[in-house]
């Protein structure tokens, strides 16, 4: 059975203290995490490490970073490899996310190559894609969402695309307040799981997580997170506030 995740992604915010407090005002509210699910913080790098040692002995919670560099080792100033992380305990890595390719020129294909080197270090990525409201606004947008995973994830054999979760993120309902409604999220989850069952198969394709992204919100999350396809949330703002970060775990699929 499919993990149902809640995972947080700080982005630019907060400073070191601020996000400690963060974290232990959540672990406080003791919410029973089955195994079945899982929360994860995707923090600033130089947070890492307090991150980890924080949610040590926490059952079900875990640490990712929100990048990393698309090449093994070596003389690239400012960039942090996989190997660096997985050194220091990181499990997870969002990767792709439509901030790093808009804002960073991320492209499909360096795409492709740091799930490859994720993957190589047992790390799992969280493969976000998504369209812009111009792609939906023409009915694009399952065409691009699947040339997306085309080209980052369809290398991958069986035994490594069971590793990746997914994070369908459509780009005009990040941070704006617009979130897709349940139908549309729906429709886009099974759409992309329908994509992935026509290359792996339906016994592989039933085992990914599929995360939605985009304005999740604690009063929002239960009905996003019921619909069959949506295995949990990939939250930007509202994993920033303690209360509202708390609620999104608790409207999880057991
Ligand atoms: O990574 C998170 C997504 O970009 C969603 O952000 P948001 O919840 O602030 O819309």
């Amino acid at each position: 059975m499919r993990k149902q995740i809640a995972a947080a992604n700080w982005k630019m915010n907060l400073t070191y203290q601020l996000g400690e407090k963060l974290l232990n005002d959540i672990l406080e509210a003791e919410i029973a995490i089955s195994d079945n699910q899982q929360v994860i913080f995707a923090v600033p790098f130089p947070y890492l490490i307090m991150a980890k040692s924080t949610v040590a002995h926490e059952k079900g919670y875990d640490i990712a970073a929100q990048n990393c560099s698309d090449k093994k080792n070596g003389a690239y100033t400012g960039e942090v490899s996989v190997e660096m992380l997985q050194s220091v305990g990181i499990k997870y890595i969002i990767i792709g996310h439509s901030e790093r390719r808009e804002y960073f020129f991320e492209t499909n294909k360096t795409l492709a190559d740091k799930v490859n080197i994720c993957l190589e270090n047992d790390i799992t990525p969280i493969f976000c894609c998504g369209e812009a409201l111009s792609v939906r606004e023409k009915n694009g947008q399952n065409d691009y969402v699947q040339k997306q995973l085309e080209e980052s994830l369809f290398h991958l054999d069986q035994d490594k695309i069971i590793n990746v979760v997914i994070a369908y993120e459509p780009i005009w309902a990040i941070g704006t307040g617009k979130t897709a409604s349940t139908q549309q999220a729906q429709e886009m989850h099974q759409y992309l799981r329908s994509v992935l069952a026509n290359k792996y198969g339906h016994e592989i394709a039933d085992q990914i997580s599929i995360l939605y992204g985009g304005s999740v919100k604690a009063n929002n999350a239960s009905e996003l997170f019921s619909c069959p396809d949506v295995d949990g949330g990939l939250v930007g703002g509202a994993s920033l506030v303690a209360q509202d970060f708390i609620q999104i775990i608790k409207a999880l699929k057991q």
